[in-house]
C-alpha cells in the first residue's frame, strides 16, 4: 500500500489498511491490541472512517504501548515515522514484503492528517466530549490520556499562585517561615544554599517540586519544609495541625523513605525549633504506598478517594516521583482537596514510569536553569535569606518554573566518589572511550570495570555474585568482605537461630533481608543471556555449585522473588522483594521444617512479615533484575550488566539509574564497549502535552 491509498479517494481503501495492519500485527511490529481499536471504530461508524484515519487509531495505540501519552502527528512527515514510531521494532526486525512507515506515509502531508483526523467529530473532538480520541494541536490523544494531562496540568495550574498569607514578608505567617529556616539552616550569607531556597520556594506555592540527583538532600530538605510549614500553621492557628501524608509510588520506595525519616525527625529534636517537641511529633513518620493512600479496589482502576470523596489531608508528598505514571500521577490530583498542597520529589534525569508518561520529566524540563522572575528572588531573599544569582533570573520564567526547586549537591558523592562522578558524566555529555578510560582503568576506588565477552561473562559472573569480588576495587580503608555478594545473605540463613520462637525467627529473617538488600545484579533487558532470565539462571547455577543453595528451579531455601503485580488480600506491592526460609512451622501430621517468604513489613512489629510459597501468584527469582524495576531502591553494592547489542531500551536515563542505584560499590559488566559508549547518547523521549499545558 502507499501514500495514494491513504489519502485519494478510492475502492478499497480501508481494506488496504486492513491489510496494513494485519501485516504489521503478523510481523510482530504492532499489538493485535492495537489493530483491535481501529477495526472496532471502524465497525462503530459503519465504515466511514477515512483511511488515514483508521491507520492513525492503530499507531497512537501503539504508542500509548511504548510509553507515549499521545501520537506526535508533526513527527510522522519528512520520513522521520520510523524512528518515532519504532518501527520496525529492532527486536523484530525487518520483515520480507511488510512496507516501513516511512514509506506507506511518503506523501502524506500535515495537512492530510489534520484533513483525516477532523473529518470524522463523532470519533475525533478537539477537547471535552465523548468522542474516543481527541485531537490537540497536532497531538492525538485517546481520551482517557487527554483526560489525565488535563486533570495533571489543571490540578498544577490551581496551586501555582503564591499562597495569600506568606505573600507579604513582613506579615506573621512568613516571618514564623523565615524564623524557622533561620533555625534549621546555619548557611553562610555568601553562598546559596539551595536547599534552604527550595524550602522557600516550596512553602510559597500549594504545588511544588523538589527534585535533584541522588544524595542531594530531597529527604532532608522535605522534612524540614514540612517542620516549616508547621511552624507557619501554629503561627496562624495557634497549632501545627496540618494533616500530613506522604505517599511513594511502591512498597519498597515507601520502606526506604520511612527508614530516612525516622532518623531525620529525631535530629530535628535537636535543633530547637520554636515549635519544641509537639512541632516534631506533628510531622508524620510512616509512608503509604500511593495504591493504598487512594484505596484501589481490586479488579479495577478506580480508587476509593476521588473528587467525590477527597483524601483528608492538607499536604501530600510523593517521593520518587518520577516513577509515578500519567494515570496514576491524575489520580493524585483528582482525589486531592482544592485547598491541599502537593509537593512531588524525585530525580528528574532517571527512567520515566514503566507506564504511559514521564510527568516529573516534563514537569522539570527547564528545572536546570531555574528561570526565577525577579519578584519571586525578591521574596525568597527576604523570607529565606538566599538570593538566586543572575545566572538564575529570567523574567519570561513560568508559573510553573517559579515552583521547582532543583538541589545541586551531593552529600553523599564527594569528590572522591567514582559513582558520583560516572553518574555525572553518562549524565552530562555521555561518554566516549577518553572520558571512559579511568573508570576502566581502575583509577575510581569504587567502581570495578569487567570487560567481557558472550563465553566469559558466566565465569566471571559467577565469581563475582559470590562475594562481589571486593579485591576489584581499590578502597584501603574497607574489609576485605564489603564490596559483599550473595553469599553473606545465605550463610546469614544457615545460621538460623535454634530457638524457635516467632521474635527470634524474625529478628533473623530482617538480617537475612538486610543482608540480600546490600548487593543486587541489574540488567537493562528480560530475555537472553544478558538480561533477568539468563542471568537468574547463570547466578542460580554458581550458588548451586558453591553449596549455598539446594535447587535452582522451583521453591527452595535462599530463593530471592520479587512481586511483579500487586496483591491487594497479601498486602504486597509491585517490587516487593522477599527471600525464600526454612522455618520450623511444619503440621503436626508433618513436622519439620516448611518453606515460607519473609517480606520486609512496615506494618509489623518486627519488621517482617511471612508468606507461604502456594500463595504468591505473580513472583519472579530475582539475583537478576531490570534496572527499571530497581527504581526506588538503593544498594550497597550493584552490578550493572550491560548487553552485548544495541537496544532501544539501553539509554543514557537507563545508565543513570543503574548507577546511582548503588551507594558505596559500583560493577559493570561490559562485553561490548561500543555498546555502553552509544548508550550514553541515547534519550528516553516521550511525546506528551504537559510541558505545553503547564508552562503556557
Ligand atoms: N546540607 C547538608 N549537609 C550535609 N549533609 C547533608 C545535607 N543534606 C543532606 N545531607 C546528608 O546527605 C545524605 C543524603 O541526604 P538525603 O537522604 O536527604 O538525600 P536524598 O536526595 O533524599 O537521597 P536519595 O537519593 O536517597 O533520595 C544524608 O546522609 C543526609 O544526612
Amino acid at each position: 500500500m502507499d501514500s495514494e491509498a491513504l489519502v485519494r479517494p478510492g475502492v478499497g481503501r480501508v481494506e488496504s489498511v486492513q491489510a496494513l495492519l494485519d501485516a504489521w500485527v503478523g510481523a510482530g511490529w504492532l499489538r493485535a491490541l492495537d489493530r483491535s481499536l481501529a477495526c472496532f471504530l471502524l465497525d462503530e461508524v459503519d465504515g466511514e472512517l477515512p483511511p488515514l484515519t483508521m491507520l492513525a487509531v492503530a499507531l497512537v495505540s501503539h504508542q500509548v504501548g511504548r510509553g507515549h501519552v499521545c501520537l506526535d502527528l508533526s513527527g510522522l512527515v519528512a520520513g522521520r515515522a520510523d524512528d518515532v514510531l519504532a518501527l520496525p521494532p529492532e527486536a523484530a526486525g525487518v520483515s520480507d514484503g511488510v512496507p516501513a512507515p516511512s514509506s506507506v506515509l511518503a506523501g502524506v502531508s500535515e495537512a492530510d492528517w489534520q484533513a483525516a483526523l477532523t473529518a470524522v467529530p463523532s470519533v475525533i473532538g478537539t477537547g471535552e466530549g465523548r468522542t474516543p480520541l481527541v485531537l490537540a494541536a497536532n497531538r492525538l490523544y485517546l481520551r482517557r490520556y487527554w483526560q489525565y494531562e488535563q486533570t495533571i496540568a489543571a490540578g498544577i495550574r490551581s496551586r501555582l499562585t503564591p499562597v495569600e498569607d506568606l505573600a507579604d514578608p513582613e506579615g506573621a505567617a512568613a516571618r514564623a517561615l523565615a524564623a524557622t529556616l533561620g533555625t534549621l539552616f546555619h548557611t553562610p550569607t555568601d553562598s546559596l544554599d539551595w536547599q534552604r531556597l527550595a524550602c522557600g520556594l516550596a512553602a510559597r506555592t500549594l504545588f511544588s517540586i523538589i527534585t535533584g540527583g541522588p544524595g542531594t538532600g530531597k529527604t532532608t530538605t522535605v522534612l524540614r519544609l514540612l517542620a516549616a510549614l508547621q511552624s507557619v500553621e501554629q503561627a496562624t492557628t495557634g497549632a501545627p495541625g496540618l494533616r500530613i501524608r506522604l505517599a511513594a509510588p511502591t512498597g519498597k520506595a515507601a520502606a526506604r523513605l520511612g527508614d530516612s525519616i525516622v532518623g531525620k525527625r529525631d535530629e530535628l529534636r535537636e535543633v530547637g525549633l520554636p515549635g519544641g517537641d509537639a512541632l516534631v511529633d506533628s510531622l508524620p513518620d510512616r509512608v503509604t504506598t500511593l495504591h493504598r493512600l487512594l484505596g484501589s479496589r481490586p479488579g479495577t482502576r478506580q480508587f476509593r478517594h476521588n473528587r467525590d470523596h477527597p483524601l483528608p489531608l492538607d499536604v501530600l508528598v510523593i517521593d520518587e516521583a518520577s516513577m509515578v505514571d500519567v494515570e496514576m500521577m491524575a489520580c493524585v490530583f483528582d482525589a486531592l482537596p482544592p485547598s491541599a498542597r502537593i509537593i512531588l520529589l524525585g530525580d528528574k534525569d532517571q527512567l520515566a514510569s514503566v507506564d504511559a508518561g514521564a510527568v516529573l520529566g516534563d514537569l522539570c524540563r527547564r528545572a536546570d536553569g531555574a528561570h526565577y522572575r525577579a519578584d519571586t528572588a525578591h521574596w525568597l531573599a527576604a523570607v529565606t535569606g538566599q538570593a538566586p544569582g543572575d545566572e538564575w533570573l529570567d523574567q519570561q520564567g513560568t508559573e510553573l518554573d517559579q515552583a521547582v526547586a532543583m538541589l545541586r549537591v551531593s552529600h553523599r558523592f564527594g569528590a572522591d566518589s567514582g559513582i558520583g562522578a560516572l553518574s555525572q558524566a553518562v549524565n552530562g555529555a555521555g561518554l566516549d572511550r577518553g572520558t571512559a578510560a579511568p573508570f576502566r582503568d581502575g583509577r575510581w576506588p569504587d567502581i570495578a570495570w569487567h570487560p567481557v565477552n558472550a563465553s566469559s561473562i558466566g565465569a566471571t559472573l559467577s565469581r563475582h555474585v559470590l562475594d562481589g569480588s571486593p579485591s576489584l576495587f581499590g578502597r584501603p580503608d574497607t574489609p576485605s568482605d564489603a564490596a559483599g555478594g550473595y553469599r553473606s545473605y545465605l550463610m546469614r540463613m544457615a545460621e538460623r537461630p535454634s530457638a524457635g520462637d516467632r521474635e527470634t525467627l524474625d529478628a533473623w529473617a530482617a538480617n537475612v533481608l538486610s543482608d540480600f538488600d546490600r548487593f543486587q545484579v541489574l540488567c537493562a533487558l528480560r530475555g537472553g543471556r544478558f538480561g533477568v532470565e539468563g542471568l537468574n539462571e547463570t547466578i542460580a547455577g554458581a550458588l548451586q555449585r558453591a553449596g549455598l543453595i539446594e535447587r535452582t528451579h522451583g521453591w527452595y531455601a535462599g530463593r530471592p522473588v520479587l512481586v511483579t503485580r500487586n496483591d491487594y488480600n497479601l498486602g504486597l506491592m509491585n517490587g516487593d522483594i522477599g527471600v525464600t526460609l526454612p522455618v520450623p512451622w511444619g503440621r503436626p501430621d508433618s513436622p519439620g521444617d516448611v518453606l515460607r517468604v519473609a517480606f520486609p513489613s512496615g506494618d509489623s512489629p518486627t519488621g517482617v512479615r511471612w508468606v507461604s510459597p502456594s500463595r504468591l501468584q505473580s513472583v519472579e527469582t530475582v539475583y537478576a533484575m531490570t534496572v527499571h524495576k530497581s527504581q526506588g531502591s538503593e544498594f550497597h553494592h550493584t552490578c550493572l550488566v550491560v548487553p552485548d547489542r544495541r537496544n532501544p531500551v539501553l539509554t543514557r536515563e537507563l545508565l543513570y539509574t543503574g548507577i546511582t542505584r548503588a551507594s558505596r560499590w559500583f560493577s559493570l559488566m561490559v562485553p561490548d564497549e561500543r555498546v555502553l559508549l552509544e548508550a550514553t547518547g541515547e534519550r528516553v523521549m516521550r511525546t506528551s502535552g504537559l510541558p505545553s499545558l503547564v508552562h503556557d
